[in-house]
């Protein structure tokens, strides 16, 4: 720069008066150079604003879903429905419910790309059986995991992951867990006799969390790779790999709707970084990979040495030695075994959690439950077993609409428009377009289910009750349907037949005054207290 002053300075040599050759050497020296951080800078601020400008121009006018109704700052950018996952903690399924649809009808535009639809019908149709409308890659890829059967957004993929788990997870196969599952409920009693016991008297008041997590966990990694915790038999009933699951469910946002950052961030806070800084939801998730990446060494190595048992207890193969065993890469089963271990524990946990809540805070339904289950079982010691409890049509009501109102997959589970496009609720919907709907609101449509904040089993027990099937979604459909329903069923039957045989539970005074306050991360999580219950025995 400063020689192109001097350059300057002597080109006009001698045709300038010598205060204009002062002032234009000053004027050299006051000169920035051009290619400053602070210039470059602010050009790229420029650059943004202006493509931000011309691109919401271009999304309120001539994008596809410029005439579906939808706030203004929603059609223009994705940081609104940002707001209200991050700033507002997991608050936007409940935003829609309560104030967009009443506002702009059943199809709203919530982000750019994106309707939200609240129609339990159109529910069916955009989850269904075929390859019509297929998971979001924008969202599912935020998993990091193409080859999953939860997570695989190409259809051909999925197909062939599902063929390969279907046998794995179909009823009868899960059947063959029932001892299992009954022992570890029997280990659930133990626990709450030793709480009462300890309490000095017939009831005490009971931690519930960790107790329901850890019965879930026992059953889900004997079933998913014939993992030997035996969580429920010591005293704080932890484990890394448990605990690193409970904690990973609080990034699924971040994970969902910002995977770049949460790629960047998980480099720039590698684990023993995240452990130092106390970041529970980072270090949840390498925790988590470690602890199925060692199972899945721990069984090779078995097998190398000849001394893998190849059954569990029960004799029942664990699905990842099976999967092993059909010739599946080692590295796909270990993540696939991410997510059977996710799914099955963190909503087969909260659905029992909430159950317990909803019972306790309607004791009338709690009191029927009870007597229905002592009929079946009169033996108080006795446990009451799957197929019994799911035969009694009380105790069948209790579960659905448990699973209905408690509703643990309660985000947006988001599918894209086919190329073609498609007609859904009435309204032609251009292709490509991001479908966000939720089984939340279809568990809440009261035209389905009138009053639906209510827990009452007896809706599911009318004359015309049939109907209302279809719409316990709980479980997702279609082709994307849960792969571990049956095993959920067997948890939710039978742990929660033990429970309510046995015990009476109630809630604390402050959980009266409180409610079960809740939040969405994709799945239902608990927030405010603990779910902490007063039980207590009962008498026959
Ligand atoms: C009460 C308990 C459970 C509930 C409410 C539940 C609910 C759901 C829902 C709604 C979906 C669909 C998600 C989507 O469309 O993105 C799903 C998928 C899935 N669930 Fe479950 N689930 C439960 C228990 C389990 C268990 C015990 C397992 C066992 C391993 C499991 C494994 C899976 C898998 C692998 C998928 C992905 C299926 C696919 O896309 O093909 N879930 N679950």
């Amino acid at each position: 720069m400063a020689t192109s002053c001097s350059n300057f300075v002597g080109l006009l040599d001698g045709k300038l008066h010598p205060n204009h050759i002062d002032s234009a050497q000053k004027y050299c020296e006051r000169a920035q150079p051009l290619l400053t951080l602070r210039n470059v800078a602010l050009a790229f601020l420029l650059y943004q604003a202006v493509a931000f400008i011309i691109t919401a121009i271009y999304r309120i006018t001539f994008h596809p879903l410029a005439k579906f109704p939808g706030p203004f700052l929603a059609k223009i950018t994705p940081l609104y429905e940002y707001y209200y996952t991050f700033v507002k903690d997991g608050k936007m399924v409940q935003h829609c419910m309560d104030n967009l649809h009443p506002q702009y009808g059943p199809i709203v535009r919530t982000m750019p790309n994106h309707l939200t639809i609240n129609d339990s019908d159109a529910f069916h149709e955009v989850h269904s059986v075929g390859m019509k409308y297929l998971k979001d890659p924008g969202f599912y890829e935020g998993f990091r995991c193409p080859d999953s059967s939860f997570s695989a957004v190409d259809p051909y993929i999925h197909r062939k992951v599902r063929g390969l788990l279907n046998p794995m997870f179909s009823k009868a196969t899960v059947l063959k867990h029932e001892p299992v599952v009954l022992e570890k409920a029997a280990l659930v009693v133990k626990r709450i006799e030793g709480e009462i016991e300890k309490a000095g008297g017939n009831q005490t008041l009971l931690a519930m969390r960790r107790l329901i997590y850890a019965y879930i966990f026992e059953i889900a990694s004997d079933y998913i790779f014939a993992g030997k915790y035996d969580i429920l038999n010591q005293p704080d009933m932890k484990h890394r790999l448990l605990d690193g699951l409970v904690s990973a469910v609080e990034a699924l946002p971040m994970a969902t709707h910002l995977p770049t950052l949460a790629y960047v961030l998980e480099k720039l806070f590698p684990y023993p970084v995240a452990v130092k800084l106390g970041l529970d939801a980072l270090t949840g998730q390498a925790e988590l990979r470690q602890g199925t990446h060692g199972e899945v060494k721990r069984i090779l190595a078995e097998r190398e040495s000849g001394t893998l048992k190849k059954k569990t207890i029960q004799g029942k193969p664990s699905v990842l030695s099976d999967l092993l065993d059909k010739g599946d890469e080692p590295g796909r089963v270990a993540r696939e075994a991410n997510f059977l271990i996710g799914a099955a524990l963190e909503e087969s946990a909260w659905t029992i959690l909430a159950t317990v809540y909803q019972l306790a805070a309607n004791k009338d339904c709690q009191q029927r439950f009870y007597e229905e289950l002592k009929q079946l079982s009169p033996n108080k010691e006795e446990y009451v077993s799957f197929q019994q409890a799911e035969s009694n049509s009380y105790v069948a009501a209790v579960i659905k609409e448990a699973l209905r109102v408690t509703t643990s997959v309660s985000g947006f589970l988001p599918r894209v428009c086919p190329p073609e496009g498609a007609t859904i609720a009435g309204k032609h919907i251009p292709g490509g377009t991001v479908l966000d709907m939720s089984i939340y609101m279809v568990h809440n449509d009261p035209k389905i289910f009138p009053n639906p904040k209510k827990f009452d089993p007896e809706r599911w027990l009318q004359p015309n009750s049939k109907k209302l099937d279809r719409y316990m979604v709980g479980f997702g459909a279609g082709t994307r349907i849960c792969l571990g329903m049956q095993l959920a069923y067997l948890n939710l039957y039978v742990g929660l037949s033990a429970l309510f045989r046995k015990y009476e539970f109630d809630l604390t005074e402050e959980m009266k005054k409180e409610g079960w306050l809740w939040t969405e991360k994709m799945v239902s999580t608990k927030r405010g207290l603990e779910p902490d219950f007063l039980v207590k025995h009962r008498e026959d």
